[in-house]
């Protein structure tokens, strides 16, 4: 069911440092930071030859990655995204199967334009993992 990897989300203590290390260190195509605010993140994206890389800051007083940074203040990976072509469908599927859809169950919006959910940490290994509709 499962597709592609979409991407991999670093939550970072200071967005612009880690731009720089991305850009300036380690060579890659960076761009602008964008906010969020549907997800209380800044997020700067990091194309690569075979997926994209995000760095997350948070944004406003109830971001969904303050507590993480709060126990991981250097910063940490933070999400793997998978692509799936069907996001209802996945979701009705592992929902059927145990796992907790986070938020209200219903997809957003995400950074790429198109719909996503996210899926508990404690049900898959310790790994928060988002859903994108491609
Ligand atoms: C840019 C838009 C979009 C995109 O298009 O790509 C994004 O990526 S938005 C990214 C930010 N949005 C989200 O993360 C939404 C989903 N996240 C959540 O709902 C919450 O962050 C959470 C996963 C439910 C965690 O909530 P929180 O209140 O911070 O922590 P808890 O205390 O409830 O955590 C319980 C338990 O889980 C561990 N945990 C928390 N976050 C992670 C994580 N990212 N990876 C692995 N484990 C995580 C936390 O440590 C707790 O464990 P114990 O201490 O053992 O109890
Ligand atoms: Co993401």
């Amino acid at each position: 069911m499962i597709g592609k990897l979409n991407h991999v989300a670093i939550a970072v203590p200071d967005l612009e440092a880690a731009s720089a290390t991305y850009r300036d260190t380690l060579g890659a195509e960076v761009s602008a930071p964008l906010d969020q605010p549907d997800h209380g993140v800044t997020v700067v994206f990091i194309t690569l030859p075979n997926t994209k890389m995000e760095l997350l800051h948070p944004l406003g007083e109830k971001s969904p990655i303050q507590g993480f940074l709060d126990k991981n203040p250097a910063g940490g990976i933070h999400h793997v995204c998978y692509e799936v072509e069907d996001i209802l469908a996945a979701r009705d599927r592992l929902k059927a199967q145990g796992l907790r859809v986070l938020g209200d169950g219903n997809p957003k919006i995400g950074a790429h334009g198109k719909p996503v959910l996210f899926l508990h940490p404690k049900d898959l290994y310790g790994t928060l993992v988002e859903l994108e509709q491609v």
